[in-house]
């Protein structure tokens, strides 16, 4: 099998005479989790509904687990998982009957009771989807973008809405699809959510990928001067520096031991995010 699961060249796609994307390039490995981050209308969810088969492109290369999504196979679809932006399921049906429902077309669906209780619904599966909160509600939506077992899954601002306790659960659950060797491409305005899960990510902006990589290393966030603060006996102080441990070393001589209120930082996703952005901006 290969070890690619989404290859992209060039994509292109404009709406009338709006350019959405704009020559992207991506490289999405099996088994990984990806991150798609980017400011409003920078070209996500069309980049997306296209890997997905739901859009046509301008121009491009494109090959979703071996085939070309806009002359998918039925069988290639069965290999295709979405969790979309909006609630997609809803209704009079209850969880269980909602779910059984999508897992009738898909060759070999996950056991009802196996998901509903990965998700976290085994209580509510007798329950009417309309009298759901909306993260409940979006618990369905996940189970049913899973039930066919796909190799590939796409979440779309998979937690908003979600109280901070529901998110991590959601992570955890999204982890565990991707121990069971799930690829997920994962779009998402929280950076900590993308920090949290992902492998690898794209930063795209103006219908390109701007940076790549690991969120750890994004952008030379690993390798970026460090911020040593403290509170000295006139006020907090702060220094910057490449070499945080010597500065460290120099104020324990000074203070004779303990650091008051003693932090060392380097650039968080979001300083590396909001100043690629700015970039972007600049140069536009
Ligand atoms: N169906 C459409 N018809 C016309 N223009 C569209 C359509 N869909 C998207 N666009 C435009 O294309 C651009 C890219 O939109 P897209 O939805 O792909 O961005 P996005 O990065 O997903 O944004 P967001 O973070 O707000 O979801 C935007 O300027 C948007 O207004």
């Amino acid at each position: 099998m290969a070890e690619t699961a989404v290859r992209v060249r060039g994509l292109r796609k404009a709406y009338k005479d709006h350019v959405a994307v704009n020559g992207l390039d991506l490289d999405i490995r099996r088994g990984e989790i990806f991150g798609i981050l980017g400011p409003n209308g920078a070209g996500k969810s069309t980049t997306v509904e296209i890997l997905e088969g739901h859009r046509s492109r301008d121009g491009g290369e494109v090959e979703v687990l071996g085939e070309d999504p806009g002359r998918a196979s039925r069988q290639w679809k069965s290999w295709i998982g979405i969790v979309w932006q909006n609630e997609v399921v809803s209704g009079e049906l209850t969880v269980a009957e909602t779910v059984r429902h999508y897992a009738q077309y898909f060759p070999d669906p996950r056991d009802l009771e196996e998901i509903l209780h990965v998700v976290g619904l085994t209580e509510k599966a007798g329950a009417r989807v309309t009298g759901l909160s909306g993260g409940q509600r979006r618990r369905v939506d996940v189970a049913v973008g899973v039930i066919g077992r796909p190799e590939l899954l796409f979440l779309d601002e998979p937690t908003t809405g979600f109280d901070p306790a529901a998110r991590r659960q959601f992570w955890d659950l999204i982890r565990s699809l991707a121990d069971d060797g799930t690829t997920i491409v994962l779009t998402s305005h929280y950076l900590d959510e993308v920090e949290a899960l992902a492998d690898r990510l794209a930063v795209v902006v103006g219908g390109k990928v701007v940076a790549e990589g690991d969120p750890a290393t994004l952008g030379g966030r690993a390798s970026a001067q460090a911020t040593v603060s403290w509170l000295a006996p006139e006020g907090p102080r702060e220094y910057r520096t490449d070499t945080p441990t010597g500065v460290i070393n120099d104020l324990a001589a000074h203070f004779r031991g303990e650091i008051p209120e003693l932090t060392v930082s380097r650039p968080s996703l979001e300083d590396i995010y909001l100043g690629l952005i700015k970039e972007q901006e600049t140069a536009a």
